[in-house]
């Protein structure tokens, strides 16, 4: 019988890592053949099962990210930026599938990993779960079908380790609303208010974060009107659905031509827009 396709999980020890490895162990379709961590990590060296406080599973967690990838064929990362943009030069050389959920990344970040996308699949998503990329097509047609007298204000809540801001999630939501405005959002993002700020300007699409406890995910976006609202809301309380989307991202995208791609492809959403 076939092998099954061999995946590495970097940031092992991470939240997302941990869950990332239970998720693979539990796969009757994936088999994890490395475990990444940064080096001087105190999991280095261990088994990274052990090191998840249960059994050895007969995976070593190392700090040779190039050597853990060029044996997988795919390597599910969510990570950190720089690291992640380390971790794309080697799944380019190796044709690894690079599944990215690491957020924050700068446009400048984001451009960096075009050339690795011409020879390997890259997909990338702020969120990988089933709801929120279905939100993402609700929220364009909403916004496409409601004038700039529905200001557009997406409020997201995150737990208190969470080092990036708006999440990732909540720029997928509001690139959707600008495109279903037909609006760059760049040009309409408003991410900052704070003291006189003057009265809010027609057409802005504003962002507001909020950091507390162990909140897994939540996002609303809200469309208001004066005398009446509408709000889209979607609420991770499991760290499992982003996992399972990452799995199938990286299912869906072994021997698939190289591009850079979302989960939009992945889930065949990408037409409901
Ligand atoms: N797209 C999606 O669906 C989702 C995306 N995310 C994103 O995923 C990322 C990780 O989130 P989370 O798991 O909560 O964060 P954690 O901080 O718990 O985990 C990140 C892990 O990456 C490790 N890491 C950082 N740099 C390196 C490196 N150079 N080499 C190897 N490992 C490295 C960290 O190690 P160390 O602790 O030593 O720094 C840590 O173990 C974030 O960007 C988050 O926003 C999260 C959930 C869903
Ligand atoms: O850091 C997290 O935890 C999460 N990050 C992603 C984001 O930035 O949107 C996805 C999810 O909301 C959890």
């Amino acid at each position: 019988m076939a092998e099954l396709p061999g995946v590495t999980i970097t940031g092992a020890s991470g939240r997302m890592g941990q869950m990332l490895i239970r998720q693979v162990q539990a796969s009757d379709r994936l088999r994890l053949v490395g475990a990444v961590e940064r080096p001087d990590h105190a999991w280095v060296g261990q088994d990274v099962g052990a090191a998840m406080g249960g059994g050895d599973i007969g995976i070593r967690v190392t700090d040779d990210a190039k050597a853990a990838i060029s044996a997988a064929d795919a390597v599910i990362d969510f990570t950190a930026p720089a690291a992640t943009l380390d971790f794309a030069a080697h799944a380019a050389a190796a044709g690894a599938v690079h599944v990215i959920g690491t957020t924050g990344m700068t446009d400048a970040e984001i451009a960096q990993l075009a050339p690795f996308a011409e020879k390997t699949v890259i997909v990338r998503a702020g969120n990988m779960s089933l709801g929120v990329n279905l939100l993402t097509q609700l929220t364009r047609r909403v916004a496409a079908a409601l004038d700039a007298d529905f200001d557009i204000e997406i409020i997201e809540a995150h737990h208190n380790r969470k080092v990036d801001a708006p999440s990732g999630t909540a720029l997928m939501l509001g690139e959707a609303a600008a495109a279903g405005r037909g609006v760059s959002l760049a040009e309409v993002s408003d991410r900052g208010r704070d003291g006189m700020t003057g009265a809010r300007r027609r057409g802005d699409i504003g962002f507001t974060a909020i950091r507390g406890g162990d909140i897994v995910g939540e996002h609303d976006v809200m469309f208001a009107a004066d005398g009446e609202r509408i709000i889209l809301r979607h609420v991770a309380s499991d760290r499992s659905v982003f996992a399972r989307g990452a799995l199938k991202a990286a299912l869906w995208g072994i021997g698939r031509a190289p591009g850079a791609y979302d989960m939009l492809d992945v889930l065949g959403l990408g037409d409901a827009g």
